[in-house]
């Protein structure tokens, strides 16, 4: 059976919403998922499944989510070689070059951990909408399919 964790930062609920959206089609493709909240989580839940997605918010003109900052330093020095992940956070176009520049930083980090990217990076503007969702079913069944082959 396939296993993931989504790992998601909040403060208003519309990153929430994305590790909701993403976890809910993993279920449905019964995939063994995990969904738990940044400051709650060591980034070693990571070494534990075959799919890796982290959904944060940005803040403060390209800041990472201040309550993940532990979490996102613990996680470059894993070893994540043979993982598959991927990232999705919802910002705001408002801010323009800083849109949603934290899916940026934790595409680096998983990186420098070694991972294997399994779909490109989404960036939501504000709330998912339906375009919004339609757009992260793709994203999970991508990162999906690159465990199977
Ligand atoms: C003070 C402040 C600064 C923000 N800075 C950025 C930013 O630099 N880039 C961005 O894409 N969004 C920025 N946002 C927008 C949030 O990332 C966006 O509303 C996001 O959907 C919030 O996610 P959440 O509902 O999961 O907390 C900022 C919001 C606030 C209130």
């Amino acid at each position: 059976m396939i296993t993931a964790h989504v790992v998601f930062a909040t403060i208003t609920g519309n990153n929430e919403d994305v590790a909701d959206i993403i976890t809910e089609h993993f279920e449905d493709a019964g995939v063994k998922v995990a969904e738990s909240e940044i400051s709650q989580t060591d980034p070693s839940v990571f070494e534990d499944v075959d799919i890796c997605v982290v959904c944060p918010y940005t803040y403060d003109e390209g800041a990472l989510p201040e309550e993940g900052l532990d979490f996102y330093d613990d996680l470059q020095e894993l070893d994540l070689k043979g993982k598959i992940y991927g990232v999705a956070g919802s910002g705001d176009t408002f801010y323009e070059e800083f849109f949603n520049v934290a899916v940026d930083k934790f595409d680096a980090a998983f990186k420098k951990a070694g991972a294997t990217k399994g779909a490109e990076d989404v960036k939501i503007n504000l709330e998912p909408d339906e375009d919004a969702i339609e757009t992260l079913d793709k994203f999970a069944e991508e990162l999906i399919s690159k465990v199977q082959k």
